[in-house]
């Protein structure tokens, strides 16, 4: 795991990426349901590489981050910087063409279809042939299918998936379908990958199966990830950077071992305690 160091004005990123310019930087985010504020005044700074953890109690406003990151919700104020874009007036389809792709808290796979095209729908947006090639038939639909079927199984050999391509996504175990997601995620070649929850519903061997597969997609893909997670073995294990959030403001940022250790966090997690 690479140093976290401090970026004047940006908080910290993993030592490797301190040249590179951040994948994503949220200033001042915002946003009111009526009268609520879901989220007020988030401020973070992702490096390139960076695996970043953002946690919190039930309803803290983790899901609701994501949200404006992808823009399911527009902010109420602030920006959003997508490696250095404004992505203020974007749809969530240019956002995930711009690079960010995510996992949700509830699977959503086609379960009618099979493995194998739950993953080429994803691509969906990287496909160039023509409406004719493709009710004809002509070689250029050909061509562009054998791509999209040769990256589909590469994607899926990378969770061991491969043999199950013909399977229908509604009939693999849980587990597998939660790693189906990951790999839908990846197929539209995000820069930012957001994982919310990728543990949920899983057991330790899973779990720790899937704590090296977060690395190993940084490591291979080259890419940040951020997920939401209460798993807090699996946050500490992998996550570099983590930002906590309570009742929608971060409470604290920092390392693993600093988190683990601060008083609010631990405030916020198990309650204050009574005065004797
Ligand atoms: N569309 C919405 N309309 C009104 N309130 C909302 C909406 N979405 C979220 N909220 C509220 O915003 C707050 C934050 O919710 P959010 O789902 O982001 O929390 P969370 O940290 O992801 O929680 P959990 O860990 O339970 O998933 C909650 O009070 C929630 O009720």
């Amino acid at each position: 795991m690479s140093k976290m160091v401090p970026v004047p004005g940006r908080g910290i990123v993993p030592e490797r990426d301190i040249d590179k310019s951040p994948i994503l930087e949220c200033i001042d985010l915002g946003i009111k349901f009526g009268g609520l504020a879901a989220v007020d005044n988030f401020n973070l700074t992702i490096g390139r590489t960076e695996i970043a953890g953002l946690i919190g109690p039930n309803g803290a406003g983790k899901t609701t981050v994501f949200n404006l990151l992808t823009k399911v919700y527009q902010p109420t104020r602030g920006t959003i910087l997508l490696d250095g874009m404004d992505t203020n007036n974007m749809t969530t389809a240019q956002v995930n063409r711009s690079g960010i792709a995510r996992t949700f808290q509830n699977i959503r796979l086609f379960t009618a279809l099979s493995v194998e095209d739950n993953v080429k729908v994803a691509m969906n947006n990287q496909m160039h042939y023509n409406m004719w090639s493709g009710v004809f038939r002509l070689p250029g639909y050909w061509k562009e299918e054998k791509v999209a079927h040769d990256r589909a199984m590469e994607l899926l050999s990378f969770f061991d998936m491969q043999d199950l391509a013909s399977a229908r996504a509604g009939s693999l175990p849980y587990g597998a379908q939660r790693r189906l997601e990951i790999v839908r995620a990846l197929a539209t070649n995000p820069s930012l990958l957001l994982l919310d929850e990728p543990a949920a519903g899983m057991n330790p061997s899973e779990t720790a199966d899937l704590m090296e597969h977060i690395r190993m997609i940084r490591d291979t893909f080259n890419i940040a990830i951020m997920l939401i997670e209460h798993d807090m073995s699996l946050v500490m294990n992998v996550c570099e950077g983590i930002c906590v959030l309570n009742f929608g403001h971060v409470i604290a940022k920092g390392t693993p071992a600093e988190i683990q250790a601060n008083p609010t966090v631990i405030e916020a997690y198990l309650g204050k305690k009574k005065e004797a």
